[in-house]
């Protein structure tokens, strides 16, 4: 029988033990758990051993921290070390443990091993030990420790959990194995040698090592998707900030300050006030909901600050740079509202907004853009519901239609108010819309909870399949 140097290592380990586990054997042999897993397999295939039980655990493993401070010792105990029982400088300490430093003097300090005196550092005690020291050395060795100081490494980044494969396996025959060779080197080559020797052979079956690939986000991947199809629709990408304005969350879209619509959905409120911006456009905000809405605007309360409940907000703020025309913009993006969170709500979530400036735009062209979009994302048919909206008139709902669902709602739209458009000096017709992201990427992407398109549980995300 030919057995490599790995596989009589832990054949050799197990005639002593019998049944053990890949844990155990990668611990008393000093090969790597990967190593013994192939190991393991291919003595298997051999049927020298038999793999009674495979399951998945989280483990302890010391990082690579962890490993250094085994060696080392830990900063406490090297700053004692250069103390030599000596009050000393702190400059001169520092200087001797570079960035060990901070952490060293906070943990001794604790620890009450030494004080501060002016500009000296004084030990207070003789003999050291650091409880990590010995935590690490009796993980390192395969054994159990206690609770507490579980915590502490956790705490320290000394160890830390990871889900790993343990294989509990028994010798079921003993063999008398010679050596093989795993190496074909030079020297063997040159000498000749190569010819007396055997070699271990290849074994193509056993399992290899799991290689996890990075890659990106479904829901960031979906939302990827959504712009592709927005950018050959000939539309071009705007963003705006998080924290926002009322005046461009609300005023510039025709929400008055003193009505209920302006709570329409309820916003999250910053601290703090926002400048308005320069130039006619306030004045002209404010004549607007003067004489339409009759009340005195405040520019006080169109200062104040939100994180922004719509990313219609973004299209606001494309208007307020008077663009021109033809314009065919589209942004995407988080809105925040204030919610109960569940399986259906979140209080932040992702919107895509469109804006249409153009010569002739009409409600028949936007319906044509919405349903091509649509069409674009995968939705086969629509339908448009008459629907409110204080910047858009006419408005309206879009529902698509999806299997097993029927008609659920995605998305609002309209042609924009003159009492919009005409402040920000667009004399073009212009239309726009709001499509919910995560309603349509759970669909599509068949997810049940929308905090699950939020997650960074890096075994779903592993193991979701991208549709
Ligand atoms: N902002 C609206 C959607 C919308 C956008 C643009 C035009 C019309 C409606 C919402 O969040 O509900």
């Amino acid at each position: 029988m030919m057995l490599s140097e790995n596989e009589q290592k832990i054949i050799s380990f197990l005639k002593t033990k019998g049944v053990s586990n890949s844990q155990e054997i990668s611990s008393a042999t000093g090969l790597p758990p990967s190593t013994v897993f192939s190991n393991l397999k291919l003595l298997e295939s051999k049927g020298l051993v038999k793999i009674l039980k495979e399951e998945r655990k989280k483990l302890l493993f010391l990082t690579e921290e962890g490993r250094k401070r085994l060696v080392e010792g830990l900063p406490e105990e090297k700053l004692m070390m250069v103390l030599g029982g000596q009050p000393r400088k702190i400059e001169e300490v520092k200087e001797k443990m570079k960035e060990d430093f901070e952490i060293a003097l906070g943990w001794a300090r604790k620890r009450g091993w030494i004080e501060i005196d002016g500009d000296l550092i004084k030990p207070i005690v003789k003999e050291i030990q650091a409880p990590e020291r010995d935590s690490l050395r009796a993980l390192s060795k395969g054994q159990g420790i206690d609770h507490a100081s579980v915590e502490l490494l956790l705490k320290r980044k000394l160890v830390e959990r990871r889900e790993d494969k343990i294989l509990e396996v028994e010798l079921i025959k003993d063999v008398e194995a010679k050596p093989v060779e795993i190496y074909l080197t030079h020297e063997m080559l040159v000498s000749g040698d190569w010819e007396k020797r055997e070699f271990k052979e290849y074994n193509v079956e056993a399992d290899p090592p799991f290689l996890p690939i990075g890659r990106t986000h479904y829901f960031r991947d979906f939302i990827e998707r959504v712009k592709d199809l927005m950018v050959s629709l000939g539309f071009s990408e705007v963003s705006s900030d998080y924290v926002e304005l009322e005046f461009f969350n609300f005023d510039v879209l025709f929400q008055p300050q003193d009505h209920p619509a302006r709570e329409i959905h309820d916003s999250f409120v910053v601290k703090g006030k926002g400048r308005l911006p320069p130039g006619r456009l306030v004045e002209e905000v404010k004549k607007t909901h003067e004489t339409w809405w009759k009340y005195r605007w405040s520019p006080e309360v169109a200062s104040n600050l939100v994180m922004r409940s719509q990313t219609t907000a973004t299209t606001s703020r494309v208007l307020s740079r008077s663009p021109g025309s033809p314009l065919r913009v589209f942004t995407i993006g988080k809105v925040f509202r204030p919610d109960a969170i569940d399986a259906t709500h979140l209080i932040e979530f992702h919107q895509m907004d469109g804006l249409v400036i153009e010569e002739g735009f009409n409600f028949r062209s936007l319906l044509s853009i919405l349903r091509e979009i649509f069409r674009g994302l995968g939705v086969k048919e629509v339908k448009f519901k008459p629907g409110y909206f204080p910047f858009t008139e006419p408005s309206v709902e879009v529902y698509g239609y999806v299997d097993p669902l029927g008609w659920v709602e995605m998305a609002g739209a309209g042609l924009l108010r003159r009492e919009v458009t005409s402040p920000a000096g667009v004399s073009e017709p212009a239309g726009a819309w709001g499509i919910g992201i995560d309603r349509l990427a759970m669909l599509f992407l068949g997810v049940k909870d929308i905090r699950d398109l939020y997650s960074s549980d890096i075994e779903y995300l592993r193991h979701r399949r991208v549709v």
